[in-house]
């Protein structure tokens, strides 16, 4: 699904706009405190701009006038799914449950679900993980169980905050791989500070400046 974004959070003195094709990849680069995990928490609904429009595939995720009025679809309903820079898995469930989880809430039973969920851990190379906790696990480990639960939801769009930034530089290679293959003709927006990691996960980039 294509991906039009344009939005104004004054009291983080952020400001931004973009189009994406899609299946296309945005990379979103610049400082500290640019602005760029707040664009992707604007995107995926847990922060209202004070004016500004979103739509994916022409569907209309927020549309604000400059006194704030108008359309804001809850992030459950936006068909947009964000990884965080920490990964955030539930901590009392297992990794298999933690994949199962998004297949679980859009209505799947129980055994379809976990199929699904081992389908996306085998397809990430994380299938041995399947019954540990979370607190078992790498940085790398569960950035992967974090990507596999992220894609599990089946998101129209998929948003990526410095997917990288936990994995050590051994683990780094491997991770851009799969990263590089998840992506591949997904309609995705990723942050990262490193260029390196921009240029080669992502076809177009949106660089925000400092302050
Ligand atoms: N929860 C928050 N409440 C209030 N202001 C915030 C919050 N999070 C970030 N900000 C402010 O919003 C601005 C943009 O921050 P943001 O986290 O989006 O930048 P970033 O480019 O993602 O930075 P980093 O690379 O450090 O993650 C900064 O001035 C920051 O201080």
């Amino acid at each position: 699904m294509s991906l039009t974004f344009r939005a104004r959070i004054p009291e983080r003195e952020v400001e931004a706009e973009f189009e994406l094709g899609q299946g296309r990849t945005l990379g979103i680069t610049g400082p500290n405190g640019a602005g760029k995990s707040t664009i992707l928490g604007v995107l995926a609904g847990l922060l209202i701009p004070a004016s500004g429009r979103g739509t994916v595939g022409g569907r209309v995720l927020f549309d604000l006038d400059d006194a704030g009025r108008g359309t804001w679809v809850p992030p459950h309903r936006r068909g947009v799914t964000l990884m965080a820079q920490r990964p955030l898995l539930f901590p009392h469930l297992t990794v298999l449950e933690n994949v199962a989880f998004a297949p679980r809430s859009r209505g799947l039973g129980r055994s379809a679900a976990r199929d699904k969920a081992m389908q996306w851990l085998e397809d990430l190379s994380a299938t041995r993980f399947a019954d540990r906790r979370p607190e078992a696990l790498s940085g790398g480990q569960a950035q992967r169980v974090a990507l596999a639960r992220a894609l599990a939801a089946e998101p129209e769009v998929l948003l990526l905050d410095e997917p990288l930034a936990p994995v050590d530089a051994g683990g780094k290679t491997e991770l851009r791989e799969l990263l590089v293959r998840v992506l591949a003709g997904r309609t995705a927006v990723v942050v990262s500070h490193d260029p390196q990691d921009v240029g080669e996960l992502a076809q177009e980039v949106l660089e925000l400046g400092g302050r």
